[in-house]
């Protein structure tokens, strides 16, 4: 239903987005999330048709997205939407719909359907007396007015309380339930991962992993032992030594302190907590607890946007092919690719040297 290939955007010499690939099937949800400044919302625009890309293909439900038909199967929630403060939902709903030549009758049903789904209370208050999360409500009402095929949302749950961005990540979630085809920005994991079929991490205009929730975690996330015994610190550099994936020890020591009448060594690895347990008895320790913690999507996520990324000035207003990502192809969850996603699944997986 989407597809971006290389997808590059410039402005001057700076690079908002580079070398970006990814397709999305029809019916999919698909999350774009980064850190503020990613090149999420350019990325957006792109596809919604309101910003030229410098260079590459963009289409949407099979046409150019400079094409005014892709406009007509297209529903677009920009980041901040202003209102007409003066008008009620129904009638700056209605007006949308008039633009988009919708018969009446059918835009009240849509119009009344979606604020029904969307619980807005208070419809007859003036939009400028409304909510932030009012507000965005209508907004996402506007967005499907003209009934479209793709849905395009930036950072639908921005801003809102707990309430209003479970109502608003729950909606976007049934869309899909409808045959829509969903893409949406959002600053954190959290937002995406109950929603998403897959996403996209984007920082510094490139995207930097691809796939599901799930399988961006598995590759990122590092399980953290904290591992109690009773005689002094096992000794951490034989801790090392056993333990494949350890070659910090000077984090290792610093991460052993006295707790009460125990020790406590706090021991990052993929390992598994039987590895850690021998580990610490070849280590001259004793266990008396082992304490696991999973990794948090924060933690997986300042892994991925934590890490040294080419510059984004050119200093001669193109981006040069060679920084552009040609040698950082974003790691890829192929299990978790859609069938249709070939072209996607067959990019290499594994990072290039230096980039871990
Ligand atoms: N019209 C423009 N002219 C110059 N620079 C721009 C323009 N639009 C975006 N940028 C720059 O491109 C980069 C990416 O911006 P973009 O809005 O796409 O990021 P984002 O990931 O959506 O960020 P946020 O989460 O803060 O909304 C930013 O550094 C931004 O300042």
């Amino acid at each position: 239903m989407i597809e971006v290939e290389g997808l590059r955007k410039t402005y001057g010499d700076f690079a908002a987005v580079v070398d970006s690939t990814f397709s999305v099937a029809e019916g999919e949800v698909f999350g774009v999330v980064g850190p503020n400044g990613a090149g999420k919302t350019t990325t957006l625009k792109v596809l919604a048709g309101l910003v030229d890309p410098t260079d590459g293909e963009v289409e949407v439900a099979g046409f150019a997205s400079d094409d005014p038909e892709m406009r007509r199967r297209l529903g677009f929630l920009p980041e901040e939407s202003p209102l007409y403060e003066e008008m009620t939902p129904l009638s700056y709903l209605r007006f949308f719909a008039d633009l988009y030549d919708v018969p009446r009758e059918t835009a009240d049903e849509r119009i009344e359907a979606a604020l029904d789904r969307l619980e807005l209370d208070h419809r007859e208050r003036r939009l400028g007396d409304m909510s932030k999360g009012m507000k965005r409500k209508v907004a996402i009402a506007r967005s499907l007015v003209n009934d479209p095929d793709v849905l395009v949302y930036d950072e639908p749950a921005s801003g809102l309380d707990p309430v209003t961005t479970n109502s608003v990540l729950a909606f976007t979630r049934e869309l899909r339930e409808t045959g829509k085809t969903v893409v949406f920005s959002a600053h954190n994991l959290y937002h995406v991962e109950s929603v998403c079929d897959r996403v996209a991490v984007m920082n510094e205009g490139r995207i930097v992993a691809r796939g599901s929730v799930d399988g961006i975690r598995e590759r990122h996330g590092e399980t953290t032992y904290r591992v109690f015994t009773d005689v002094s610190p096992a000794r951490t550099d034989a801790l090392a030594e056993v333990l494949d994936d350890i070659d910090d020890l000077d984090d290792l020591d610093a991460a052993t302190e006295e707790v009460g009448d125990r020790f406590r060594t706090t021991v990052p690895t993929m390992d598994g907590v039987e590895a850690v347990r021998d580990a610490t008895a070849a280590a001259g320790g004793e266990v008396v607890d082992i304490r696991t913690r999973e990794p948090s999507l924060e933690d997986v996520f300042l892994d991925i946007v934590g890490r040294p990324m080419p510059g984004r000035y050119t200093g001669s207003g193109a981006v040069a092919e060679d920084s552009a990502g040609g040698d950082r192809a974003p790691e890829e969850d192929e299990r978790d690719a859609p069938e249709e996603d070939e072209r996607d699944a067959t990019r290499p997986s594994e990072p290039p040297e230096g980039t871990e």
